[in-house]
């Protein structure tokens, strides 16, 4: 039993392996080691260990993981695109043990009823899923209902710290722009309109990323002698011999172990693959399986034709939209994030402002019937095929955040931000490999707003027009931020700031031409908002589906995957408590096929 940089020398083979120490990796591993603790396992994580790193423990410190550079995180950037007005989209995933929830904004956030109705996958129907969800959590809000858990490993609390004029201020912005408070959206129930948040916190305010709430406590407790984690080390492939997963091949992760060498440990009975939506793929293609024509191109021998791994890569799409404001320092992150306080006083006095991500309200919205025929004949019949009947659906996801989101220092004065980010695009993107070795480049194209429609880009249009119009409604706005999208001179669109109270604020009219502006505006502010998926998705083969419902990876005995890649479509939500559910599930199926817990 042990966390290891170096693999002890007798470790040569053991009966399962997990490939990634991310979000869904800590908890498969846990959940097979109290199944049977003389199973012996072995977590491979390419990251360094997590274990009581101040700035995973404090969620304050979220910003640090996606600025450039960031030392927990592994940046992917597609190519320069002619749908993103010529720039390159980036996407930081977690790269630590217990991965995206290691560096997460800790955004508790559950996916839609109709989510999970989509999928049609016997076994993994919402009510089949909300046990799950509910098997991972202690909820530490109201749960009337009964939709929530209450002695799983994970506390979900409230933030410690509220900016509690932002807060309150956008709420009221949201009902004069016609959307309510609601308790609960997470209750997979119908929703249109606002919550204030919960986060992936414990009452003290720390992060319950899945490193510290699942791996650690059994890496400790002297009761799992058989659970084994490696970090600091990449799986450059699985080993497959007669159409069976029978170990991988893994090597030192340069970044911290330079000049090592590749080192192979086998598996009796199961390679399970969590190396999330961007981290699996390579993996895969790497050791035969995939498109034979990619594989071909890039000198892999193919060794199972599953085409669709590494395709119809999902995300989430987002703007920033940055505002002045009359908040002071103490109501948000600037200070925090610009150094501008010592946080060696803060840690040493537990401060409360450490518990905070800097969101206090998540609303769910969708568009009315007249909005949507403004936005067009297309667009019109995506919303009736894809949202109309669907009322649980929503199209946007808008947050206040309490801070200016890029680096504080190169800007006065004190910001909010209104993230806007739509749920169901259309487009598709692809991560595939180029070459044989784990150092060839990827062929990473997220491809946002590339849809052949042009409809995706359609509803950033609406949002926008959304967000502005509550922003302009609070109290605490000041003029906004941005560089305004180059309307005409005698636009109407370019009167943004009201005089008189927020009551009386009218909605800015926008002409066709505004709207050809803003759409290409958009395409040269938006980006992923940092939730890959689906990249090998539970679906028939012939739907370029990569796992069936087990999560066997077709034409491989023993080759499972279980982390937020096999979505088979995107779901209305932050993405890790439908990863942690898929992680639960997928542990239940491995206990039962391996007849372990008998
Ligand atoms: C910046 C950011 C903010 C987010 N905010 C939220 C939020 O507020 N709320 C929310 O619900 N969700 C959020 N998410 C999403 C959520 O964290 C992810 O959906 C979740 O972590 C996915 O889990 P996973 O196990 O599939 O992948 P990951 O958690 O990414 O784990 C994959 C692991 O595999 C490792 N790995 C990859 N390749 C290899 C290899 N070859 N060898 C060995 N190890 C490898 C990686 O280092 C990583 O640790 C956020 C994600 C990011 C990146």
């Amino acid at each position: 039993m042990g966390l290891y940089t170096k693999l002890p020398d007798d470790i040569q083979e053991v009966d399962v392996i997990v490939a990634g120490g991310g979000a869904t990796g800590c908890v498969v591993a846990s959940r097979l080691a109290d199944a049977d603790p003389a199973l012996s396992i072995l977590v491979i994580e390419s990251g360094i260990n997590n274990h009581n790193d101040p700035m995973v423990v404090h969620p304050a410190y979220f910003y640090s993981h996606i600025a450039p550079g960031a030392k927990y995180a592994l940046t992917y950037q597609g190519p320069k695109s002619e749908h993103l007005a010529g720039r390159q989209a980036s996407l930081p995933v977690g790269h630590i043990l217990g991965g995206g929830s290691s560096v997460n904004m800790v955004l508790y956030s559950r996916a839609q009823r109709s989510d999970y109705e989509a999928w049609k996958t016997p076994g993994w129907s919402p009510d089949e899923m909300l046990a799950y969800m509910n098997k991972t959590e202690t909820y530490h809000g109201p749960d009337p209902e009964g939709r929530h858990g209450h002695d799983g490993p994970i506390q979900i609390s409230p933030s410690k710290f509220r900016s509690h004029r932002l807060m309150d201020d956008f709420m009221a912005a949201m009902n004069r722009v016609g959307y309510p408070e609601l308790q609960d959206i997470n209750k997979m129930g119908p929703t249109n309109g606002a919550m204030r948040t919960m986060s992936y916190i414990d009452l003290e305010g720390r992060r319950q990323d899945t490193a510290h709430m699942y791996l650690h406590p059994r890496l400790q407790d002297g009761k799992h002698p058989n659970l084994h984690v490696l970090v600091e080390s990449q799986i450059e492939r699985v080993l497959i011999e007669n159409q069976k997963a029978v170990g991988v091949v893994y090597r030192p992760n340069p970044l911290y172990q330079p000049g090592g060498s590749s080192r192979t440990v086998k598996a009796k009975r199961m390679v399970i693959m969590n190396c999330g939506a961007l981290g699996t793929p390579p993996v895969l293609e790497r050791s035969g399986v995939g498109d034979p024509k990619i594989l071909e191109r890039a000198g892999v021998p193919l060794k199972a034709d599953v085409p669709g791994v590494g395709h119809d890569y999902e995300d989430h799409q987002g703007v920033m939209y940055v505002y002045k404001s009359n908040l002071t320092p103490e109501e948000t992150l600037d200070n925090f994030n610009a150094l501008r306080v010592d946080h060696d006083v803060l840690i040493r006095n537990k401060d409360t402002l450490l518990s905070w991500n800097s969101v206090d309200i998540q609303a769910k919205l969708r568009p009315t019937e007249s909005e949507v025929a403004g936005l067009g004949r297309e667009f019109q019949e995506i919303w009736n095929r894809d949202f109309k009947d669907i009322p649980d659906k929503p199209m946007m996801i808008i947050s206040p955040v309490g801070c200016f989101p890029g680096d504080p220092s190169t800007v006065s004065g004190q910001h909010f931000t209104l993230v806007a980010w739509n749920l169901y695009p259309s487009s598709r993107g692809h991560i595939h490999i180029t070459g044989s070795g784990i150092d060839n480049s990827l062929d990473f194209n997220p491809g946002i707003l590339s849809d052949p429609q042009g409809t995706d880009v359609k509803q950033h249009v609406w949002m926008y027009k959304k967000q502005l119009e509550i922003a302009r409604r609070m109290e605490v706005f000041k003029g906004i931020a941005f560089d305004l999208p180059p309307f005409p001179s005698v636009s109407k669109a370019t009167s943004i700031e009201a005089s008189g109270p927020v009551a009386d604020i009218k909605d800015i009219e926008y002409t066709a031409e505004d709207d050809k502006v803003l759409e290409q505006w958009i395409r040269e502010h938006v980006n992923s908002i940092w939730h890959p998926m689906a990249t090998c998705k539970m679906a028939p083969k012939e739907n370029n589906g990569v796992v069936d419902p087990t999560l066997s990876v077709y034409g491989i005995q023993g080759l499972k995957i279980a982390d937020i890649s096999i979505l088979p479509s995107n779901i209305g939500c932050n993405i890790c408590n439908t990863s942690l559910a898929i992680a639960e599930k997928a542990a239940d199926i491995f206990i039962q096929e391996l007849g372990l817990g008998k």
